[in-house]
């Protein structure tokens, strides 16, 4: 019988350095039900599915944001560094830098525009 190394299957989950997972925006949109709930804060994607029951702000606010961006409400709400502290628990990857907005507060730096180079000031 083999055994399997419990490292192996959930590893990328666990947020391992320089193993980034990325989610095209499109995949993201398709986990917008109670059955899966998946949101964007920031660039990163989350799996909320859990923590729906938990959220104090209640369940009818993060269904509202199911599968879509929600950097602007997360921010607008003025959330304590305890709940940003939270989201760790739930990430599961970054947005595909295809689907990145300029305004997701990625830390991906945009790429430079041909336009850019030598502009005379
Ligand atoms: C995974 C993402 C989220 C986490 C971990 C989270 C966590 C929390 C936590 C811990 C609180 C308690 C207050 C605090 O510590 O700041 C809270 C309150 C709240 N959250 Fe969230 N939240 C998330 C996403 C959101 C989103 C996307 C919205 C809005 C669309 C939202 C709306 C609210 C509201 C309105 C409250 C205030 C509840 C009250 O004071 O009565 N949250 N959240």
């Amino acid at each position: 019988m083999a055994t399997v190394e419990a490292s192996d299957s959930d590893g990328k989950r666990q947020g391992v350095e320089n193993s980034v997972t990325y989610y095209r925006l499109e995949e993201v949109a398709k986990r917008n039900s109670m059955k899966e709930i998946w949101l964007v804060i920031h660039g990163r994607v989350y799996d909320i599915t859990r923590f729906l029951n938990e959220h104090p702000g209640g369940e009818e606010v993060l269904l509202e944001q199911a599968g879509a961006d929600a950097s602007e409400s997360f921010e607008d709400v003025g959330h304590s560094s305890d709940a940003r502290e939270m989201l760790k628990q739930y990430y599961i990857g970054d947005v595909h830098p295809n689907d990145l907005k300029p305004d997701s507060g990625s830390k991906v730096p945009k790429p430079l525009q041909r336009s850019d180079f030598f502009k005379p000031n």
